[in-house]
């Protein structure tokens, strides 16, 4: 691939030749000695984002019944080789514009046109070809700087890029963001101490330029950086907007520097444009030549820049004069300006290169292939997961400590047919079916406590719903496994059990399976960890009525017989009983009757039922991949 096709948004990262560029005309005031640039291997060629008079309106959350306008009437727009700063107080909508471009919001209703490069973009357009920086970190604790970093190049640089290159392309996004000194840090969380926040911040960063976007939106990238920190990072940025990315940030209380390298600036109040334009000098000459009608805003001697213009528009609207503000705007030559220019962009729809419309028509929302991805996962996340304790623990540590109990209490007592004994082995088959189904609550944080890292994950397109599901579940199947061999072989020959191992081990493994599966399902359906703790429990205690111990088939009433034939646990309770009881085995039990025909077990197939355990597990399967996939709890 030739620089040319880069220049024209062809897929990227496959450009090798080291062209340091970067840092603003002139070179950094810093006059840092490390580097603040990156090479080719990054550059994408931007795309014009357009958005005209976009209004976007949701439910008061303190009032269901009342709608509220949180943007109202904005147009503008961002350019490639530029820099845009979206400004305003808190709470003035600039990220909800964010998310309303970038095409990250779940909830509301959005009126008005968004395009890129004068065309509405597809889902997967979005996912592939733009980055979003958001304000809250959601990265993998388990894994180091560097880790976080490879595994993402891993999913967003293309599969024909060498591995050595990826790694390259790491090293220098570590190098750049100052995180070299961090790289074998693992990120961690709130309950076990990792990286900074600041650090984190510029992990983020890494993850979103690793995947050459052609438009980079973040929200506040700087904050929580100092401000030495906070200027390096804006430089990066700096440095790739004027090599053909566009960039727009919300940015809160930047340095002069920071303000100075950015090219336009949009200032929101209360949802309302109150300037768009050129940055710096003309923002200020636009202000202050407001400053006379917004009586007793003067200019404060002591303030320059974007701290005097975030002062006065934030007094103006503390003092009411919001809609003042947005009026002057509305009234302005600027706006009429940036009106035509907005229609301008909006009549070139057809009028694109080949590799443009070739990105705004992609039709693949991932860079990597399903097998590459599931790959990816394992060798990254399940590799470290099966080296962890806290990941381990709860999915051995009860097998273990029941299977202590199974055999101390009813050690060898599997060959005695005698009619007294038969409940106890009948008891003991049934808490065999009945622990796994249990111990599939230590499978739900996987799915909830992961929830704001797997939707960020999936808006990036690092993946499929398919095959984070693929690999949730290979990862959990592979322990599942061991887990019922081993602990299978010490039940069943401790309590002297009959009939076949591998029935009595097809049975305890295929339960466990669908307990995972099971687990995922409800977690992906609640929308938080105490509705899964109490859902899953609840539906596995219904399960335990109607599974053939604690009452019989032959003696559920009629209108309830229904639950029984859909209750997985049957079908795993009765395999069990036929593969202990059958032939001789099959001794009468009570007045005469088998305990065979006593359980109603006697007429089954045993492994017919075990097939049907496992059409069990393909439904819970599926539901679970249509919640994850359809149910979207993180609403913004
Ligand atoms: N459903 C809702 N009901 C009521 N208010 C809402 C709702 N959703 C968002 N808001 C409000 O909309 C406003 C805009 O939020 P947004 O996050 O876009 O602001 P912001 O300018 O990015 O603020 P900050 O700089 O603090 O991040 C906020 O005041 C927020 O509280």
């Amino acid at each position: 691939m030739s620089d040319k096709d880069v220049e024209s948004g062809g897929s990227v990262g496959s450009v090798h030749t080291p062209t340091a560029y970067l840092a603003p005309a002139g070179g950094s005031p810093l006059g840092k000695t490390k580097p603040t640039e990156l090479s080719s291997k990054f550059l994408s060629a931007g795309m014009p984002v357009t958005f005209k008079e976009l209004t976007y309106t949701v439910t008061n959350s303190q009032n269901k019944k009342e709608k509220i306008s949180l943007l109202q009437g904005v147009s503008g727009y961002l350019l490639p080789r530029e820099m845009t700063a979206l400004m305003g107080p808190s709470g003035s909508g600039k990220t909800t514009l964010l998310d309303c471009l970038s095409g990250r919001k779940t909830v509301g209703h959005l009126d008005g046109a968004v395009a890129f490069a004068g065309n509405k973009p597809t889902p997967q357009f979005l996912r592939r070809f733009t980055g979003y920086v958001e304000q809250f970190d959601t990265l993998l604790p388990t894994l180091t700087v560097h880790e976080m970093l490879m595994y993402t190049a891993e999913l967003k640089r293309p599969t024909s890029e060498p591995r050595e290159e990826k790694q390259a392309a790491v090293e220098e996004l570590l190098q750049v963001l100052a995180l070299e000194g961090c790289r074998n840090v693992k990120i961690g969380s709130n309950l076990e101490r990792g990286i900074s926040g600041g650090q984190a911040k510029r992990v983020n960063i890494g993850i979103a330029l690793v995947s050459n976007p052609r438009v980079l939106f973040l929200d506040e990238p700087t904050s929580g950086l100092d401000s030495y920190t906070a200027d390096e990072v804006m430089t990066v940025l700096k440095g790739l907007a004027s090599h053909g990315i566009t960039v727009c940030a919300t940015i809160h209380s930047p340095t002069p520097y920071t303000f100075g390298l950015f090219d336009r600036m949009m200032l929101l109040l209360r949802g309302r444009v109150v300037y768009f334009g050129p940055n710096g000098a003309a923002a200020l000459q636009y202000f202050q030549a407001l400053c006379p009608c917004l009586e007793g805003l003067d200019q404060d001697g002591k303030k320059q820049g974007a701290e005097w213009i975030v002062d006065l528009t934030t007094t103006a609207d503390r003092q009411g004069r919001a809609a003042d503000l947005a009026d002057a705007y509305a009234k302005s030559e600027l706006k009429a300006a940036a009106d035509s220019e907005v229609e301008r962009q909006l009549g070139m729809a057809s009028d694109l290169d080949e590799a443009t419309r070739k990105d705004l028509a992609v039709k693949r929302e991932t860079v990597t292939p399903f097998w590459w991805a599931l790959r990816t996962l394992l060798k990254y996340r399940t590799a470290k997961n099966y080296k962890s304790a806290e990941f381990l623990g709860p999915r051995v540590a009860d097998k273990l400590i029941f299977s202590l109990i199974f055999m101390s209490l009813f050690w060898g007592i599997g060959d005695n047919l005698e009619a007294n004994n038969i409940p106890n082995i009948a008891a003991m088959l049934f808490m065999w079916v009945v622990l796994p189904a249990y111990g599939a609550a230590s499978y739900v944080p996987a799915i909830v406590l992961e929830r704001p890292l797997f939707v960020r994950e999936r808006n990036d397109g690092l993946y499929r719903v398919i095959t984070y599901l693929v690999a949730k579940m290979t990862e959990e199947l592979g322990i599942a496994l061991v887990n019922s061999i081993v602990f299978a072989n010490i039940v069943f020959w401790a309590v002297d059990l009959q009939g076949s191992f591998a029935v009595f081990w097809a049975v305890y493994a295929v339960t466990l399976c669908c307990g995972i599966v099971l687990a995922y399902t409800i977690a992906a359906i609640s929308p938080n960890m105490d509705v899964a703790n109490a859902a899953l429990p609840a539906y596995v205690t219904m399960l335990l009525f109607f599974a053939g111990m604690l009452i019989r088939w032959a003696d559920i009433p009629k209108y309830w017989r229904w639950f029984s034939l859909v209750d997985v646990l049957r079908y795993a309770f009765g395999p069990l009983m036929k593969n202990q009881f059958s032939g001789d085995r099959n001794v009468p039990f009570v007045d005469g009757i088998s305990v065979l025909d006593y359980y109603s077990f006697g007429g089954i197939s045993m492994w017919g039922w075990v097939g049907i355990e496992v059409a069990f597990f393909a439904v819970f399967f599926l539901l679970a991949f249509l919640a994850l996939k359809y149910v979207r709890h993180v609403r913004r």
